[in-house]
């Protein structure tokens, strides 16, 4: 019937862009192998490497990313066979010594096992590794983004320590089951200390963040199956935590206090106080991350990466598609190509897409 037609178009494309892709033979006996598969138990299983091609293409595809010139550099694991919390719980403790990696961070993603009709993996948090926040009468501690979860997690029973910096616990559901928590042992978690190279007051502010952005909320779409437990991680552009993260009235909101400490004009839009605060967080954060030996990159070589990136799409014969939007930085967009540039918003598959939040 029409889902599962709808499921064997979606794997023929894939399965041939594969072998095309990679110069292999026996499409043909590859497919009748799924499509007998689709037809007697309504889906088919990927091969490890097909699993592995599709989520380094998804990435290639992930058309908001500027970090894409090493798509196919990443790390993938293979977590399909795990049925028990405790053990995606390890997998996922593993997961964060992988890409950690004492600072020389791996580009890796975790593959849980794709859902069915009957059963799905989802992991709760946005990150494995994020600040918790804590509303009381108006006034937020910690990450305000996180207020949502961070009540969640407290609903299940964690406790969190009430400071600026707790680190939120793995929330893992699977099977519709009741979701079970995990805390993160903190020799796991690597943080960096935020100095700036001239300000010695900066360090005064206390402020830090933490090393790995791992996004684990995101479904990643292969050949027509949902992997919705598939964790990802690079390594942060430096705008990401000092132009945003700790930067959005809606977030950390810390432009005044770097602006006071500068003793710039507060008052005056004109005197330029928030660009040149802002300026000096995101050079805070570069030199921070680069003394402790914590990979990141600044949002001039992202660009010129991204820009290898386009013209190496361009050798291989294909057109690089993205989404102009968020591929500009938020700090000094026009020193870049990429606002002087156009890209189709074309969303190709394999891909990584938004999917509805695992709790409310
Ligand atoms: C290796 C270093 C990497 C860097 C520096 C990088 C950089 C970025 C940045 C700055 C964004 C915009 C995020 C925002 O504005 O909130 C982004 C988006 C994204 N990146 Fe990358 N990325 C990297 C690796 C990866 C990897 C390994 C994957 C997946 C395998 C990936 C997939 C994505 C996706 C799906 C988005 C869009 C997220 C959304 O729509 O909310 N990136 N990347
Ligand atoms: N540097 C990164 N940055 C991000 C990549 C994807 C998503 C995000 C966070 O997106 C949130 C949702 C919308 N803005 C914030 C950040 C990476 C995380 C995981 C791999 S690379």
């Amino acid at each position: 019937h029409a889902v599962n037609t709808d499921l064997y178009t979606k794997a023929e494309e894939f399965i041939r862009l594969f072998y095309y892709e990679q110069q292999l033979s026996g499409v043909e006996d590859r497919l009748d192998e799924i499509r007998q598969s689709i037809d007697e138990e309504g889906t088919y299983t990927h091969t490890s490497t097909e699993l592995e091609f599709g989520a380094k293409v998804a990435w290639r595809n992930s058309n908001r990313c500027i970090g894409r010139l090493f798509w196919d550099t990443l790390r993938v694991f293979d977590a399909r066979h795990l049925d028990t919390p405790e053990a995606m719980r390890d997998a996922l403790y593993d997961h964060i010594d992988y890409a950690t990696n004492g600072g020389r961070i791996r580009s890796t993603i975790t593959i849980f096992k794709p859902e069915t009709e009957e059963h799905q993996v989802r992991l709760w948090n946005h990150q494995l590794i994020r600040y918790a926040g804590y509303e009381e009468n108006g006034t937020v501690t910690g990450d305000p983004a996180s207020v949502g979860f961070t009540k969640r997690c407290q609903q299940l029973g964690w406790q969190g320590e009430g400071t600026a910096y707790d680190i939120l616990p793995l929330v893992i559901e699977a099977d519709h089951e009741q979701p079970q928590w995990f805390e993160i042992p903190q020799e796991k978690i690597l943080e960096v200390p935020l100095r700036h190279p001239d300000f010695d007051w900066f360090k005064d502010l206390k402020l830090k963040w933490y090393a790995v952005p791992i996004i684990s909320d995101m479904r990643l779409e292969i050949g027509g199956l949902n992997y919705t437990a598939a964790p990802f991680n690079g390594w942060y552009m430096e705008t990401e935590i000092g132009a945003r993260n700790l930067a959005d009235e809606f977030r950390y909101d810390l432009l005044p206090a770097v602006a006071e400490a500068m003793g710039l004009d507060t008052r005056r839009n004109a005197s330029l106080w928030k660009d040149r605060a802002l300026i000096e967080l995101n050079q805070a954060v570069l030199h921070s991350y680069q003394t402790d030996g914590v990979n990141i990159v600044d949002h001039h070589t992202a660009a010129k990466q991204f820009q290898r990136f386009e013209q190496k799409e361009n050798k291989c014969g294909r057109q690089a598609t993205g989404d102009w939007t968020w591929l500009i930085p938020p700090v000094s967009p026009a020193a870049t190509h990429i606002f002087h540039s156009s890209y189709e918003n074309r969303m190709d598959s394999p891909n990584y897409f938004y999917q509805t939040p695992a709790y409310e």
